[in-house]
């Protein structure tokens, strides 16, 4: 009997203006999932799951339906098929649920993540992180119907990472500017995003893409160049913004508090309801950071939120 624990941090995927295509993870918080390999084979799946902790009982024990055992077997497929690897054994799952769900934290990239660095390190170290991101990305399908990468990609890789493109996958690593800090906040309500998809146009008008692109370019060139005002000024989204706000109460007073207490920028966390902004210090950060919480809480609805306050994370999904 072995055992091994894989962590994954959350992600903020879109990063304002790069809906789909561009996301980072953070150092913290983070979910953890333990594996144990038995040698005996399972009557049904080869992976099943012991325990889920910190969940409220809310996600499915099923395995083909809960990103992180979904994504080991798809991992356990790709073995057999692609590497000759043909797995007998049986693996039980327990997560440590960390993150809230359907946060715009990345939720369920985070235990897909995990899940695979778990695994991948289990079976020895048999793939690539770059190989585990196509699984940790069809863990997403799972989640809300859609296999967008912005957050499996960043959880598993850590850094920015952008999606040049999805088929073929090409990811291109964005190394963080060095001052560069994340302040988060969680308000507690639940927006899913498969909703928070829905709810958004199939089409835009040139206008509004070349405004979106403008803003996506500039922002990899601020981000590689340290430049902290452009990295402000291009935090700006004209498409998924303006048509999600009205899912988070208090959006533009919470978005107008982090920039007047000194955020370069501020925008939806994925899709909702979290709200992140960037700062060029950590004292900044922190003063946002407070500033959004009170935001927050003096609207109509008072809502109650966390607050995060991290650098980038440079490491992506690992071992414990
Ligand atoms: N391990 C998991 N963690 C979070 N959500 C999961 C997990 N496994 C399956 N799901 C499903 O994914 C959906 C939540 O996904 P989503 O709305 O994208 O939230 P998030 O933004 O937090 O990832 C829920 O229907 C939930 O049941
Ligand atoms: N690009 C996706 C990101 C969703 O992130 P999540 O953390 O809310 O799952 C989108 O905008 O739909």
């Amino acid at each position: 009997m072995k055992t091994v624990t894989g962590f994954a941090s959350a992600t903020i995927g879109n990063v304002a203006c790069g809906f789909d295509v561009l996301g980072f993870a953070i150092r913290e918080p983070g979910d953890e999932v333990i594996l144990t390999l038995h040698d005996s084979e399972p009557s049904t799946s080869p992976v099943s799951i012991k325990a889920i902790h910190g969940d409220g009982g809310a996600l499915p024990k099923d395995p083909k339906k809960n990103t992180s055992s979904f994504v080991v077997l798809k991992f356990l497929e790709y073995l057999r098929t692609h590497k000759d690897i043909d797995f007998q054994g049986h693996i039980e799952l327990e997560l440590r649920k960390n993150l809230p769900l359907s946060s715009g934290m990345g939720s369920s990239a985070a235990s897909a993540a995990a899940a695979l660095a778990a695994a991948n390190e289990l079976l020895g170290s048999p793939c690539t992180k770059m190989e585990l991101v196509h699984f940790a990305i069809e863990g997403e399908r799972v989640a809300c119907g859609s296999a967008h990468a912005d957050n499996a990609a960043p959880a598993m890789l850590g850094n920015f990472i952008l999606i040049r493109s999805y088929n073929p996958l090409d990811l291109v690593t964005i190394p963080p500017p060095q001052h560069l800090y994340c302040t988060l906040a969680h308000p507690h309500i639940e927006v899913r995003t498969a909703y928070a998809r829905s709810v958004l146009p199939r089409t835009i008008p040139l206008k509004t893409a070349t405004e979106q692109w403008g803003n996506v370019g500039a922002l990899v060139s601020g981000l590689l160049t340290s430049d902290y005002e452009l990295i402000g000024r291009s935090l700006v989204d004209v498409v998924a913004e303006p048509k999600r706000a009205p899912l988070i109460p208090g959006f533009y007073d919470v978005k107008n508090a982090a920039l007047e207490a000194g955020a370069l920028g501020c925008s939806i966390a994925g899709s909702g309801p979290s709200v992140f902004a960037f700062s060029s210090s950590k004292e900044t950060a922190e003063q946002v950071g407070s500033a959004m919480k009170e935001a927050f809480s003096t609207i109509e609805e008072r809502l109650d939120a966390d607050i995060w306050v991290s650098p980038v994370c440079h490491e992506g999904a690992r071992t414990l």
